[in-house]
């Protein structure tokens, strides 16, 4: 199944359930725009790169459209489809104004120098600028996208429409961007993985986790989590990955991951790779790095009893039936990895505003969304007896569709 065949079966699943008619499901599933442009760059030496960008923009019923630029040789209209529509109904499962877009551009950006990719990134700007805008659709990081690249399109987008720090968000915090935007996706997604664990009983300092990627979300993921006191006994990345039954040292790993561009090789723990980590003896796996890494072909093996997805479409709706069938619990993306885009939803706030927050209340604003979330769709789920991914799109959707309602097309 490609990813926009998995988001549309959830989205279907959902729909029967809700009742919705045929045209009301087409009006919510069908983007409401899809921008595929030409990124041409001159590369350090003197040679034409051409590329491929595209924007998507899902859904505007509840607000400006929202979501992340990916830079990753795997990006297509199809992944980006998806990613975008996920989007719409994330934003709407913890109930900031905003719709679902998304970006990406076919590249692999470890093999551009910083120059290259500034240049791409401003030529990306130019072709999409008319359509982005703090009031029509805000783009942030995602995979091979940093704060870097979001002070860029600021900078870039204010050649076009003037200086207005809202046109982006996920920017350094010297550049209007907010305190804890780089963490919140981590800290989301150890606040949802704190209660799950409570609602089953558990406590955090007798559970261990193992997490596929270890970038910007994977990493912050695993400092949080170790703050909390779990156990994280493995971590991977692209090139390979580490385990130890005892627990990583994640700060010393985080030293040693920015040395060496990877985890691989890191003292005191043993080699694993990704499709190992996948079936390790862990409690709880967090996927943060790539989307279908949990098939069919691995589900039955997977040992873990808890599945949070930090990552975008991790699990493959096969997979998906298969650990529902086993018992499973799957937390899924849609609430498990919205605390970075609630982030960027308070950075924004603060540009409109031109008032900073301090670092306290992002957090404590992110944590209390986040769990709220959570009980929502958890009390949901009991109520309905479905599963969480079930219930967060029953929930994302209706909201959708009421704004739909009410406001009228
Ligand atoms: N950034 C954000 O705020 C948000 C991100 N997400 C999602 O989280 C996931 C990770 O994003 P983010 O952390 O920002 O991305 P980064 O680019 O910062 O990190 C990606 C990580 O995934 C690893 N990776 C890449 N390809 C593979 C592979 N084939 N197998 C195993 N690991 C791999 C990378 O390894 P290496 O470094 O070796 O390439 C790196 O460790 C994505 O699915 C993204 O959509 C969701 C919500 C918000
Ligand atoms: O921060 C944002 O606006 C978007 C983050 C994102 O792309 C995502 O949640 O997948």
């Amino acid at each position: 199944m490609t990813p926009y065949e998995s988001a549309r079966k959830y989205f279907f699943d959902a729909a029967e359930l809700m009742d919705l008619s045929s045209n009301m499901q087409k009006l919510l599933l069908l983007p409401e725009r899809e921008l595929k442009v030409q990124v041409a760059f001159e590369r350090d030496n003197g040679e034409i790169a051409t590329l491929v960008g595209y924007r998507i923009q899902h859904n505007s019923a509840r607000g400006p459209m929202k979501g992340g630029l990916r830079f990753h040789h795997e990006v297509d209209e199809n992944e980006v489809r998806a990613l975008a529509t996920l989007m719409t109904w994330k934003t709407a499962i913890v109930n900031i104004p905003y719709g679902g877009a998304k970006g990406g551009v076919a590249v692999n950006v470890a093999d551009l120098a910083q120059g290259e990719l500034e240049a791409l990134t401003r030529r990306f700007v130019d072709e999409i600028h008319d359509v982005i805008g703090p009031d029509k659709d805000i783009p942030a990081p995602d995979m091979g996208t940093n704060a870097q690249v979001m002070a860029w399109i600021m900078n870039q987008y204010g050649k076009y429409h003037g200086f207005n720090p809202a046109c982006v968000t996920g920017k350094p915090v010297e550049m209007h961007g907010a305190d804890g935007r780089e963490e919140a996706t981590g800290r989301g997604v150890v606040a949802t993985t704190r209660a799950l664990l409570d609602r089953v009983g558990r406590p955090v300092s007798e559970t261990s986790f193992a997490i596929q990627g270890f970038g910007n979300v994977g990493s912050h993921t695993a400092r949080f989590l170790q703050k909390s006191g779990g156990k994280v006994c493995g971590v991977t990345d692209a090139v390979g990955g580490v385990w130890n039954p005892d627990g990583l040292d994640i700060k010393k790993l985080v030293e040693f991951a920015v040395e060496n561009g990877t985890v691989e090789g890191f003292s005191d723990a043993e080699p694993i790779s990704n499709d190992e980590l996948l079936i390790s003896d862990v409690d709880v796996l967090i996927p943060a790095a790539i989307g279908n890494v949990l098939s069919r072909h691995n589900a039955r093996d997977v040992r873990a009893k808890f599945i949070v997805e930090a990552a975008n479409s991790p699990t493959t709706p096969e997979a998906d039936d298969i650990f529902h069938e086993r018992e499973i619990l799957v937390v899924p993306d849609v609430l498990a990895n919205a605390g970075g885009v609630t982030v960027s939803y308070f950075e924004w706030v603060q540009n409109r505003q031109h008032f900073k927050w301090e670092i306290s209340r992002v957090r404590n604003e992110l944590d209390r969304i986040m769990i709220e979330s959570f009980d929502k769709v958890w009390s949901l789920a009991e109520r309905r007896h479905v599963p969480l991914r079930l219930a967060s799109y029953l929930l994302g959707i209706g909201r959708v569709g009421r704004a739909t309602v009410l406001g009228g097309i």
